[in-house]
């Protein structure tokens, strides 16, 4: 049986970057850069002013409260470039700085001396200094031309597409979001709620949570099923999840040592290269990894819905952000609240939940209800807490690795605070 990490070493391997494509930013919101954005523009583009006041020229001295200027004209944001030779300039916020004026005097610092028939204000007094470069936002002062503002392997979110407005890029190159689909494998599921348990019979809980999963982790669900302990009936369901353009299967169940766990020689069967099956985890031990004949991944996750979620959360996930090239995941490290005594030579996946303490420290703790079958402690997580193979019994303030409950999520700050 291997160790996590050869484990996570091979599913790394295997999870080669996937194709990209080149749309406009705004449909690439959630989607991976496969390449860095270098901007072809300064932002801002022009000197402009970041008050509503008057530009002047001040070159190396102190402009001194009491100076009077005439006005020579005014500047609108959208306005052109314009020379100013004279004087004072009344200016809007984001107006273009008239060639040769160096800063700004908010109107609250200046008082008007005069106006004319419309009302302009014609000539005004300093009410207080005026520094070289005050209130004048320079070109460039965000990002200078050249500058590589993304890199490749960033998830684009709203800010990142912001950025990429501001700078006129008209389309990025990104990775394509891969497909997965699940296969929920037992004759005792039942699937639709409307349905009354039969004898022996439990409800199908880890079909929605992975396939919900999946998407929060970034990719798309391409096809759901769930199959009874029958190898055709899951072989032909499997055949299904390729048509339907699956570049990952999940499956749950059927993978430990039971009579009816036929997962593996099912996929043996029809030409699957396995890379391994079983790991020094807890929950999520019999888990199963390998290479479909067509060249699709294949996750078969432990049946108990902990186990499930802890499969996708430590085998599947990194394998997603592979595969649409994003960097491994670094976790947090955080001061246990109490100490844990591990029941086996395991590397433990524990829900946890991380919270402030009295003095404002966040620290984790391991919840209640470890078990792989009991799935509201979930309600209660707000994290991952991995206690690794070596660690026999950490005491209160070691610190532990913490994950948050997605790959794509930190521990909330409005729950860490709860
Ligand atoms: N003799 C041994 N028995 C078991 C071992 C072992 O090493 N030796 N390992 C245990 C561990 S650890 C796990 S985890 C489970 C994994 O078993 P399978 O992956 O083969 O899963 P099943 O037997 O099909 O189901 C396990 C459990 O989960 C329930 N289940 C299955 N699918 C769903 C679903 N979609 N939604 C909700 N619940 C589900 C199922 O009814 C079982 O209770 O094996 C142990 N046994
Ligand atoms: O380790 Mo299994 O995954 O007990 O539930």
């Amino acid at each position: 049986m291997i160790g996590y990490s050869e484990a996570l070493e091979i599913i790394l391997r295997e999870s080669a970057r996937l194709e990209t494509l080149r749309c406009a930013p705004e449909h690439a919101l959630g989607h991976v850069l496969a390449e860095s954005i270098a901007s072809d523009e300064y932002l801002p583009p022009f000197d402009n002013s970041a008050m509503d006041g008057f530009a002047l020229h001040v070159g190396g001295a102190t402009l001194r409260t009491g100076t009077e200027f005439d006005v020579a004209g005014a500047q609108a944001a959208g306005d052109a470039r314009v020379e100013a030779v004279h004087g004072a300039w009344e200016i809007m916020t984001g107006a273009r700085m008239p060639e040769g004026l160096d800063a700004v005097a908010p109107v609250e610092q200046v008082e008007v001396l005069a106006r004319d028939a419309d009302g302009r204000p014609v000539r005004i007094c300093l009410t207080a200094d005026v520094e070289a470069g005050q209130h004048v936002r320079r070109r460039g002062e965000d990002v200078m031309r050249g500058t590589e503002v993304l890199e490749a392997g960033t998830r684009l979110g709203p800010q990142h597409l912001m950025v990429l407005a501001a700078l006129g890029v008209q389309s990025v190159s990104v990775v394509r979001r891969p497909l997965v689909a699940v296969i929920t494998t037992g004759r005792e599921l039942v699937d639709d709620p409307a349905q009354p348990l039969a004898s022996g019979e439990i409800r199908n809980s880890n079909g929605p949570f992975l396939a919900a999963r999946v998407i929060a982790a970034g990719a798309d669900v391409v096809f759901r099923e769930t199959v009874s302990d029958d190898p055709a009936a899951f072989l032909s369901a499997l055949e299904r999840a390729l048509d339907a353009g699956a570049d990952v299967v999940l499956s749950t169940g059927a993978v430990s040592m039971g009579r009816y766990d036929f997962v593996p020689d099912a996929l043996r069967g029809v030409g699957a290269t396995l890379h391994f099956h079983k790991v020094r985890i807890r929950p999520g031990k019999p888990l199963l990894f390998g290479r479909l004949a067509g060249g699709q991944l294949y996750f078969g996750l432990p049946g108990n819905p902990v186990s499930s979620a802890v499969g996708l959360r430590f085998f599947v996930e990194p394998s997603l952000r592979a595969l649409t090239g994003i960097a491994p995941e670094r976790p947090l490290r955080v001061p246990l609240a109490a100490a844990y005594r591990k029941r086996a030579p395991l590397r433990f996946h524990l829900k946890g939940r991380v919270a402030v303490d009295e003095t404002g420290r966040l620290q984790a703790r391991v919840l209640p209800g470890q078990e792989s079958f009991r799935i509201m402690p979930l309600l209660a997580a707000n994290a991952w807490i991995v206690v690794p193979e070596e660690a026999e019994a950490p005491e209160a303030g070691d610190l532990v690795e913490v994950y948050g409950l997605g790959h794509l999520e930190a521990p909330l700050m409005d729950e860490v605070q709860a």
